[in-house]
């Protein structure tokens, strides 16, 4: 198992240690489902900048539908979801230059190469210097060489590097990701976790879903196991459970 999460450092200007980092997310008496029915446990939560909180739980337990509800993709069935104090509206330039997110069915854009796709989610949520942006992304996710392939050329593994790379070519203070191990070869997964680990330690907010132990104990602060009773976890312990859970995992 790797080292767990090392505490953040203390927002800059936040002088203590124990300076209370902004608020990015509160969940209030969340319930999630489709029509009336809640899919899972009541779930409140507060994450905060230099946090990562990873919601775990077996398979068809609410994971994505607790992170599609807090990102404004569904409505709550009761209970209250906000993002630095207001609704969740992708409509709002603020919001989306502010929340950046990766599903797992993620659509893209079938008659652009991974470059342009790169350069028009940069380019629309008002990022600077987007041709090294791109540069340094393709490189990270070890796209150079398909840099002007077509996504349905792509391995699906290759497609999934794109759609991450894109929330990486955008301005983010939080960044949400559904199973983001998926597909990734052992590799780009402990790099993608050490980066993830490093941007949350210099600030970032992540909100993750992973079946993945091993990534889990690397990225998260915090954990959430989310079934018909939701319970908060140390990272240590929600890495156990899911381990268990899956055995051909760690
Ligand atoms: N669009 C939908 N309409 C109706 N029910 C849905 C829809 N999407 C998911 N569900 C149901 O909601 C429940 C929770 O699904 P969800 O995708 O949130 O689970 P999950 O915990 O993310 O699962 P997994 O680990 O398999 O990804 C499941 O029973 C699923 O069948």
């Amino acid at each position: 198992m790797s080292k767990p999460h090392k505490p953040a450092k203390p927002a800059a200007g936040g002088g203590s240690a124990t300076a209370v980092r902004p608020e990015l997310v509160r969940a209030d008496r969340l319930r999630v489902g489709y029509g009336t029915k809640p899919v899972c446990g009541e779930i409140a939560f507060t994450l905060r900048e230099a946090e990562a909180i990873a919601l775990v739980g077996p398979n068809g337990a609410g994971k994505s539908t607790v992170l599609k509800t807090v990102v404004g993709q569904l409505e709550a069935i009761s209970g209250t979801t906000h993002i630095r104090g207001q609704e969740a509206d992708d409509r709002r330039l603020d919001f989306r230059r502010e929340v950046a997110m990766v599903f797992d069915d993620d659509a893209f854009f079938p008659a652009l190469t991974v470059e342009e796709h790169l350069a028009i989610v940069a380019a629309g949520h008002g990022s600077t210097v987007v041709e090294d942006l791109i540069d340094t992304e393709l490189e990270f996710f070890g796209l150079t060489g398909e840099r002007a392939a077509l996504p349905h050329n792509l391995s699906s593994g290759q497609r999934r590097r794109m759609l991450l790379a894109a929330a990486f070519v955008r301005p983010r203070s939080l960044l949400v990701l559904d199973e983001p191990e998926q597909r990734l070869d052992t590799g780009m997964r402990a790099r993608l976790a050490e980066r993830l680990r490093s941007e949350v330690d210099a600030g970032l907010g992540l909100l993750l879903v992973t079946h993945d132990p091993e990534f889990l104990s690397i990225v998260a602060t915090r954990a959430i196991f989310v079934d018909d009773v939701v319970k908060k976890m140390t990272p240590d312990q929600a890495a156990l459970a899911i381990s268990s859970e899956n055995p051909h995992a760690g």
